[in-house]
């Protein structure tokens, strides 16, 4: 049997998890299990992906992102669909280094961003970089994340998908962070015949991107509106929008900050500890986070 045959489709919300720190500013792996049960029972949500810019990856040790993965995988183990573990880094050592270690915790699937500092100067380069970090995990499904709004790297996905199949098997799909909907649909088009999935990654615009045929969506909000959200997704699949448009309307009413608000508007929402962002990123404000929990909170109650 071929790995391709095995490997179980990433669909659906899938939850761009937050790192809890403690007030001192450490990894507070006693969160993990709470949080796990809390995306489950409270938000319907069953997989997550960790590590990425929601979890500050670039803001973590390599020794931090190991225990991180490592933990959610140890307490996700027969509770969480999929763990997909974002290991890029500026160094492609340590995306090896992190790629060889989720395999060996049993995650799901891997992912990585380009490299932001030194940029490939083209989609080939990427592909190549992408490619050795592959080899590390190479029964791992690999996500190429395209994010340029942060990494600067704003070649087209699509160009970066064409022909990837040919350098590295284990390819299996993007995770598009971008606003650019021609090129996501080019993406889309290109995945349905290698059977990927394209995960939509602004979760503002993830009403247009359904309309393409995203296969699901990856985002911070579905940490704390996955059940909005996952609502919206059962009125799109039985073709009513006037109550998808309803849902997302609604929903955008308490959407659409930074990772430091979402932080905040996360922990006051669950009642989970998420602690402080790391610096350079500061601290939300908590009557700000309050102030939109008390919105989510309400018209939770009125759906
Ligand atoms: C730049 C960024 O962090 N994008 C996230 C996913 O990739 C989104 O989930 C956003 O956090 C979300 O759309 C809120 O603005
Ligand atoms: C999707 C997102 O927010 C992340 O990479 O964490």
């Amino acid at each position: 049997i071929t790995p391709a045959a095995i490997i179980k489709k990433l669909t659906g919300l899938v939850a761009a998890t937050f790192t809890p720190l403690t007030a001192e500013g450490e990894i507070n792996l006693s969160v993990i299990g709470p949080y796990i049960d809390y995306l489950i029972e409270k938000q319907n949500v069953k997989s997550v992906f960790i590590n990425g810019t929601t979890g500050e990856g670039c803001s973590l040790t390599v020794d931090e992102r190991k225990q991180l993965a490592a933990a959610w995988c140890q307490h996700g183990k027969d509770k969480l669909e999929q763990v997909i573990v974002h290991v890029g880094c500026m160094s492609i050592k340590d995306s090896q280094e992190l790629a060889q270690h989720a395999a060996s915790i049993g995650a799901d699937g891997i992912a990585v961003i380009s490299p932001s500092y030194f940029k490939p100067v083209n989609a080939d380069a990427l592909r190549l970089f992408i490619k050795e970090v592959s080899t590390f995990a190479p029964d791992l499904p690999m996500y190429y994340y395209h994010i340029p709004s942060m990494t600067g790297v704003a070649f087209d996905a699509a160009d970066v998908l064409n022909g990837i199949e040919q350098v590295i098997p284990s390819f299996q799909g993007v995770k598009y962070t971008g606003t650019d909907l021609r090129d996501l649909g080019q993406c889309v088009c290109y995945s349905q015949s290698h059977n990927w999935s394209v995960l939509f990654g602004v979760d503002e615009q993830l009403l247009g991107a359904l309309v393409l045929g995203v296969h699901g969506a990856v985002g911070s909000t579905y940490n704390y509106l996955g059940c909005i959200v996952n609502k919206m997704l059962v009125a799109f699949d039985n073709g009513n929008h006037m109550q998808t448009r309803a849902l997302f309307h609604h929903y955008l009413c308490s959407a659409g900050f930074d990772v430091s608000v979402n932080k905040q508007v996360m922990s006051e929402v669950s009642g989970l500890a998420m602690g402080p962002p790391r610096l350079p990123l500061l601290p939300c404000p908590v009557s700000k986070a309050q102030a939109i929990a008390l919105k989510i909170k309400d018209f939770s109650q009125g759906h």
